[in-house]
């Protein structure tokens, strides 16, 4: 895996991809420099989230680009993906350690302090994700920290911090500059109409983090 696979993470939804396949841009985000891809298919069954992640695993096959599955262990097992991301609602942290092995990313999300102090506890967290800002994408996520909220998770945490909700092009960088170790989007490339341009822009204003 690539040092800073976390800089430009996609997170999918199918139902916002302007009715493209979401493997299709998923390929185009690849292209333009996004470095690991999250499958959150929401309102997929098993099945059709089963046989997704089959195809987004072959499009990223030798890309170096790793592939994580939102929510459902048992997707991530049985397509044998890099990884795992789970918020407060999902499988608790060590089991979901327990079972995926000591080798498959895990992301875990945190709403608040007390939640980032916790996975403190735990050495092997991959990395932790807060929330930036406002979004229309998630309507359950109500805790934006803005950039400075961001930098002061950052200073609390001794993982490696994602910020996610309501990133666009415009307020990237400040994010990034808020010491993010990486800017997790979905509408700003999944209804991209140039998905491959959207990453690019967006990795550009990543700076000079993505030396790789
Ligand atoms: C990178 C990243 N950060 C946060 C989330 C949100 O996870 P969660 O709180 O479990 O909410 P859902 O995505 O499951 O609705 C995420 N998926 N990815
Ligand atoms: C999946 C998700 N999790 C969030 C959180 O705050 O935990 S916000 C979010 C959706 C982010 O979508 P967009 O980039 O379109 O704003
Ligand atoms: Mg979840």
């Amino acid at each position: 895996m690539k040092k800073n696979y976390l800089n430009l993470y996609l997170v999918t939804d199918s139902d916002l991809a302007l009715g493209r396949p979401v493997e299709d841009v998923v390929q185009a985000a690849v292209r333009g420099g996004t470095t690991i891809v999250q499958l959150r298919e929401k309102t997929a069954s098993t099945r059709d989230f089963y046989h997704i992640a089959l195809r987004v695993k072959e499009i990223l096959q030798g890309t170096g680009v790793p592939l994580i599955i939102n929510d459902r262990l048992d997707i991530a097992q049985a397509v044998d993906v890099e990884g795992l991301h789970i918020g407060q609602s999902d499988m608790p942290y060590e089991i979901a350690r327990r079972i995926l092995g000591p080798n498959k990313i895990i992301g875990v999300s945190c709403d608040n302090d007390e939640q980032l102090l916790e996975m403190n506890r735990y050495d092997d967290v991959n990395y932790v994700a807060v929330q930036a800002y406002g979004t229309q994408t998630k309507a359950e996520a109500d805790h934006p920290l803005g950039p400075a909220g961001v930098l002061r998770s950052k200073k609390l945490t001794r993982h490696p911090l994602v910020a996610i909700g309501g990133i666009h092009l415009s307020n990237a960088a400040e994010i990034s500059e808020a010491e993010a170790d990486g800017i997790a989007v979905v509408s700003e490339i999944m209804s991209a109409k140039d998905p491959e341009d959207a990453a690019k822009k967006l990795y550009l204003q990543l700076g000079v983090k993505n030396e790789k």
